[in-house]
């Protein structure tokens, strides 16, 4: 990000060379018979030297890489000046260019003494502690609904960064929820999603959180205005809102001319982005159901990672080696998407919420300069949790054309060990022998071998695995609080340093805008058919039809 684009560092032009004069002979089998040593010159041991403990293995070395490649690679992060942008995101320079704002999810899990002068960073305890009140309130039921009884359910009414994080979080360490307590989340428009979560609670004990960093959005504020009507049916008075709704936000303004109190609302600050937000009040709904102590072993958690990031050589910096691998496969395989896979069900919305996390960070065009890449940006993050993703989309790693990287995730010791851990050690059995399939393959001298000598010629190649497929593991003891932490913040400084490397903002999100834009205009144009003027005839046709049809 030193103003120029990333093609015309020393290094990218290296790491192309190399690309082309050596990406055919970089075959995971031999790279692996020729070092006895290469696992553990690949792989690395995270230990967290401060807060909760916190270890896990990142084991890289079923990479399509070498010792001299890697080190380019890293020569790439330098040459970007990876550590010097690390440093000002730190310090709360303003890195978000475009929107003159500092980035300072570091600062909401701050707990060993980053100096950070923006203002709000020293406003982030004062909340916190106001999110330990209530929360303790809430659920030891001392906060009691507008009839006296306890609160039993909570609805997030959130989208985009004020939805995934939480629901995410709350998924993952659903181990340590207090199950008297229901967490329900609203993010679509669409009335189905209010609608058939309003069925399942009853006023006199719900709790509404409506969590929006602008309180702009039309997705939440309908949603919310909806829910507070469905509320006053029962309610009547509102004055009972207050006992009902709280609110997460920037903008207290617009939380006021709501209805919600100012005493009702947690604040936060124009340097939290929607998508790094989860640390900030917007965890609210996940304080509810894992409890404060557990939350702040989520942030402690990230904070040890933040360390790492902050004061590790870039040889030993994980989020810095998985940032520059994605940069191998992205840009010089031209490998199109990333997958995420943990073996863990209480994972199973890790890749949906780094959807986000990742695309709207990365999927930009134009540098902070604004000059158009020459390269890509962003990859495509999917994924799904094991063992259900090798049951439908394997087939297309394993054996189709695409180059797919993947993150295998997991834990050595389940939260539910039933039937004495059998069906974790099938889990694990599966978490360990996918990576090695696809880096490994099945030869067509194999095949045959097996299915003996009348086997068919198309037979035999159907059955053969090309193999030489990359992968990173990741493995820790346990999924607990401050190890989920930690691995979030891993992936998030992953995302900063290949923005950094790519020249983009990785905090803005313009091109979320137009379409929001042309939607409200075309629903001031949706009554009448010669209201719809403008479009196209494809846009104009569709409306057209809905006209025709709708009933209402
Ligand atoms: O929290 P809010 O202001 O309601 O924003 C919710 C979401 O809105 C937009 O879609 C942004 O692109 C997201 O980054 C954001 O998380």
């Amino acid at each position: 990000m030193s103003g120029k684009l990333a093609s015309e560092y020393p290094s990218w032009k290296k790491l192309q060379q190399i690309y082309d004069s050596e990406h055919t002979k970089l075959v995971l089998k031999d790279l692996f018979a020729q070092d006895p040593q290469r696992f553990s010159k690949f792989s690395n041991e995270y230990n967290s030297t401060e807060g909760p403990d916190v270890t896990f293995l990142l084991d890289y070395s079923k990479n399509l890489i070498t010792e001299p490649i890697l080190a380019t690679l890293l020569d790439l992060a330098r040459d970007a000046q990876v550590e010097t942008f690390r440093d000002k995101m730190f310090a709360g320079e303003h890195i978000n260019t475009s929107e003159d704002r500092a980035v300072l999810h570091i600062a909401l899990r701050n707990f060993g003494g980053f100096s950070i002068q923006e203002s709000g960073a020293d406003e982030v305890s004062g909340v916190l502690a106001h999110m330990k009140t209530f929360t303790d309130a809430v659920r030891s039921g001392e906060w009691k609904g507008y009839t006296g009884k306890t609160i039993n359910t909570i609805v997030n009414i959130g989208i985009g960064g004020s939805d995934l994080g939480p629901v995410m979080v709350t998924e993952a360490l659903k181990k340590y929820a207090k199950r008297d307590l229901t967490a329900h989340f609203v993010s679509n428009i669409d009335g189905t999603h209010i609608a058939e979560t309003l069925r399942e609670c009853d006023p006199e004990r719900t709790l509404f959180i409506i969590a929006s960093k602008t309180f702009t959005t039309q997705e939440t504020i309908t949603n919310a205005e909806s829910a507070r009507d469905w509320f006053l049916t029962s309610a009547k008075d509102k004055a009972h809102v207050a006992k009902h709704f709280v609110a997460l936000s920037t903008n207290t303004k617009a939380v006021t001319a709501f209805g919600i109190s100012s005493d009702n609302m947690f604040q936060f600050w124009d340097w939290v982005g929607g998508r790094y937000s989860l640390w900030s009040a917007i965890g609210l709904s996940i304080a509810l159901v894992i409890g404060f102590d557990n939350f702040e072993q989520l942030l402690k958690g990230a904070h040890g990672m933040d360390k790492h990031f902050k004061e590790t050589p870039l040889e030993k910096n994980l989020p810095v080696l998985l940032g520059v691998l994605g940069i191998w496969y992205n840009d010089f395989y031209g490998s199109q998407t990333h997958a995420l896979l943990p073996y863990d069900q209480y994972l199973h919305k890790f890749a949906d919420y780094f959807q986000q996390g990742d695309m709207e960070s990365n999927g930009k065009t134009v540098t902070k300069g604004g000059q158009r890449v020459n390269y890509e940006t962003g990859p495509i993050i999917w994924g799904a949790a094991g063992t259900n993703g090798q049951h439908s989309f394997y087939q297309l790693v394993h054996q189709g054309t695409k180059l797919i990287p993947a993150d295998f995730i997991a834990p050595a010791t389940t939260h539910n060990p039933i039937a004495n851990s059998k069906h974790h050690r099938i889990l694990l059995s599966n978490f360990f022998a996918q990576p090695e399939a696809l880096a490994f393959g099945k030869t067509e001298e194999e095949v045959k071998k097996e299915l003996g000598p009348n086997a068919s010629e198309a037979l035999i190649k159907s059955k053969v695995f090309e193999g030489n497929k990359p992968s990173n593991s990741i493995m820790f003891p346990l999924l607990t609080p401050a190890t989920l932490g930690a691995l979030i913040a891993l992936y998030e400084h992953k995302i900063f340093v290949q923005g950094v490397v790519w020249g983009i903002n990785s905090f803005d999100q313009m091109g979320v805008e137009l379409g929001k834009v042309l939607a409200k205009n075309i629903l001031a144009q949706l009554e009448k058919p010669e209201d719809v003027k403008g479009h196209d005839s494809s846009t104009t046709g569709l409306i057209h039809y809905y006209q025709k049809y709708r009933k209402e």
